[in-house]
């Protein structure tokens, strides 16, 4: 496939190139602040009362305004979550996303599309929410969730709707209901809703304890005994801290690229997994790597780092409240005790629009 694109950066003094003319990112006449009241039909979730302050949504945006479209070109915004990147695609006048999976594949290849962990589509609501997020990985796969997949669209929900100041929204997700919140200082803090720990949910065919829950359980790896923890946030999760009768990881020294692939595709995981490799730092800082299902090691999984302090909190090696560090950045994640909730914070940048012929 030959993928032709224009591309706008977002600095001060915005580069706009031969970009043809229709506002793609439209100013949307129907915003309406996000609504707190919803019938939402998975019962996973519950809904959040966190409380905003009155966004400010403008007229015009400059970056917004820089994004045109004509018919046959497909527009994108690229996102960063901690360099786990997306092609994000403003799909609201739909609720079939734009691309198929395929087409999705091409354009994630980093040597012959645009290159990005995944493709992500901004479709409008559905069950009383304000939007609904869908993902391609890289494989063309569609997981349920995405953890920095999530804080990016809120950024560029914030984005196309013209909004600024601190506010949340409600999102439909394979996984449930999702409340992402824009901070003030740009960051996103989410709720992840409730772990899910029952092994057949998860799912994993690894024997569960008297709970129903895999923590710490043994997985032979091609001869290799891992102590395991499996966690779903809405999408599969297995997590280690050490080999079986060694001590705790140290992450940089594992050969990722060889191991990650045997666990996504062992026969314990019958909806293949992603896989977090865990190094306890002090009993409320942890340092990870990961192997993603459907996209290999990224720089960041943020249903990961929750996933990971569930089960270091499971396994007794740290408190609720948790610094992780992922190969491209910090995030902070809490598993509250009072609503059984995950709450992660953490950055989601813009790193350039563009358009692709379709
Ligand atoms: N990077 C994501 C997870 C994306 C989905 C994952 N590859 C899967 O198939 O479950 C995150 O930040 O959570």
């Amino acid at each position: 496939m030959a993928i032709t694109a224009t591309i706008s950066v977002p600095v001060s003094t915005p580069i706009h190139r031969s970009l043809p003319a229709v506002n793609l990112f439209r100013s949307s006449s129907s915003f309406a602040p996000p609504q707190r009241t919803f019938n939402y039909l998975n019962s996973r979730l519950v809904a959040s009362s966190m409380s905003t302050e009155a966004p400010v949504k403008t007229t015009s945006s400059s970056a917004a305004s820089s994004l045109n479209s004509g018919s046959g070109f497909l527009h994108f915004a690229k996102y960063h979550g901690l360099g786990n990147d997306f092609v994000l695609i403003d799909n609201r006048d739909s609720s079939e996303p734009k691309i198929s999976s395929e087409k999705a594949v091409q354009i994630c290849d980093r040597n012959f599309g645009v290159g990005a962990d995944g493709v992500i589509f901004l479709l409008p609501g559905i069950n009383g929410t304000d939007y609904t997020m869908r993902i391609f990985n890289s494989d063309g796969s569609e997981p349920e969730m995405c953890g920095n997949g999530v804080r990016c669209f809120a950024k560029f929900i914030s984005q196309v709707e013209n909004i600024h100041g601190r506010h949340s929204f409600t999102i439909h997700t394979g996984a449930g209901l999702i409340v992402p919140e824009v901070l003030e200082d740009g960051n996103v803090r989410v709720d992840m809703g409730e772990p899910v720990l029952k092994a057949s949910d998860v799912p994993t065919k690894l024997p569960a304890n008297k709970d129903g829950a895999v923590v710490k359980s043994e997985l032979d790896v091609d001869g290799v005994i891992w102590n395991v923890t499996c966690v779903s946030m809405g999408n599969p999760h297995c997590i280690t801290f050490s080999r079986k009768g060694s001590q705790s990881l140290l992450v940089d020294e594992l050969k990722l690229a060889e191991i990650g692939p045997k666990f996504e595709h062992h026969e314990m995981f019958p909806a293949r997994t992603n896989t977090e490799f865990v190094q306890v730092l002090f009993n409320s800082h942890l340092k990870m790597r990961v192997w993603e299902r459907g996209a290999g090691a990224t720089l960041a999984c943020g249903t990961g780092a929750c996933a990971l302090v569930v089960a270091a909190v499971l396994e007794g090696h740290t408190g609720r409240n948790c610094t992780v560090d992922l190969p491209g950045g910090p995030l902070q994640i809490e598993w509250r005790e009072e609503d059984n909730h995950v709450y992660m914070t953490g950055s989601a940048d813009v790193v350039y629009y563009g358009s692709l012929p379709l």
